[in-house]
């Protein structure tokens, strides 16, 4: 702990689509006083800019430049974070089903994850960070002491989305939400620039039919395990 170049640690939560990586990550930063990073905001505002500006989603020179010039800023506010493009509040809009399935195909484009590396590194500040996504073990931070792998059968990740929605007043199919959620799986598994997959020092942990309170406990417990030495 002398060691004058030691970086902030941080304690990574990837997995797919629906698994509590957000509410995990952010209970934990709450619960630690650690800095959070929402990678998958960063890809979800890169795909908002790219369609608002109708690029082709095919042309992934045009999309790595629009990652390159994107203006994204966070802010925390009322405990809440807020996600502000070109100083515009799209907290909200960047949740909607066709920007969740673009920042997916924006995701898969080499120049677009270079482009947002740095901003994302950029976040790891003292005393900590919790940074959630895809790749956060595997590529932006694999020196990370702590790696959360967090999973959940696609039929339960579904059902968590139609409660969420629902909450929100939105009624929405289970089955075309397990189709989207199978379909994002496997792009996102499956492309071949920083894949989702568990990083090899990563703890896997199954959600299904556990509760967030203990969800919390175990990654809690998993940090305290690999910090205290
Ligand atoms: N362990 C859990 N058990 C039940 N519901 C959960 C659990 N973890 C998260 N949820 C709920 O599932 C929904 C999706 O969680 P979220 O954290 O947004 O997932 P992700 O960030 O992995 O997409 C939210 O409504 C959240 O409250
Ligand atoms: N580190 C990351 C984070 C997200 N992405 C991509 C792939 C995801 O399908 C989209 C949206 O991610 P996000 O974490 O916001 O999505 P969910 O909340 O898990 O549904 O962005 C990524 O490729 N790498």
């Amino acid at each position: 702990m002398n060691d004058t170049n030691r970086l902030p640690p941080v304690v990574t939560i990837d997995g797919p689509s629906g698994s509590g990586k957000g509410t995990i990550a952010k209970l934990l930063a709450d619960r630690l006083g650690f800095t959070l990073l929402d990678s998958g905001a960063l890809y979800r505002a890169a795909a908002l800019a790219a369609l608002q500006k109708e690029v082709d989603l095919a042309d992934e020179a045009v999309l790595t430049q629009v990652a390159k010039d994107l203006d994204v800023r966070f802010l925390v506010s009322d405990g809440r974070l807020q996600v502000l493009l070109e100083g515009r509040d799209i907290t909200n809009e960047i949740r909607m089903e066709r920007v969740s399935m673009a920042a997916s195909t924006v995701a898969a484009i080499p120049g677009v994850r270079a482009a947002l590396l740095q901003r994302q590194r950029d976040f790891r500040l003292e005393p900590g960070l919790v940074a959630d996504g895809r790749d956060m073990g595997t590529t932006v931070f694999p020196d990370a002491p702590v790696k959360v792998y967090l999973t959940a059968t696609a039929e339960e990740r579904a059902r968590r989305r139609e409660a969420q929605l629902r909450e929100k007043g939105v009624s929405v199919s289970l089955r075309d939400l397990l189709d989207d959620i199978r379909a994002r799986d496997a792009q996102d598994m499956n492309r071949k620039a920083s894949p989702l997959a568990p990083a090899e020092d990563a703890v896997e942990l199954d959600s299904t039919g556990v509760g967030i309170e203990e969800v919390l406990r175990r990654v809690l417990a998993l940090v305290q395990e690999r910090t205290s030495s």
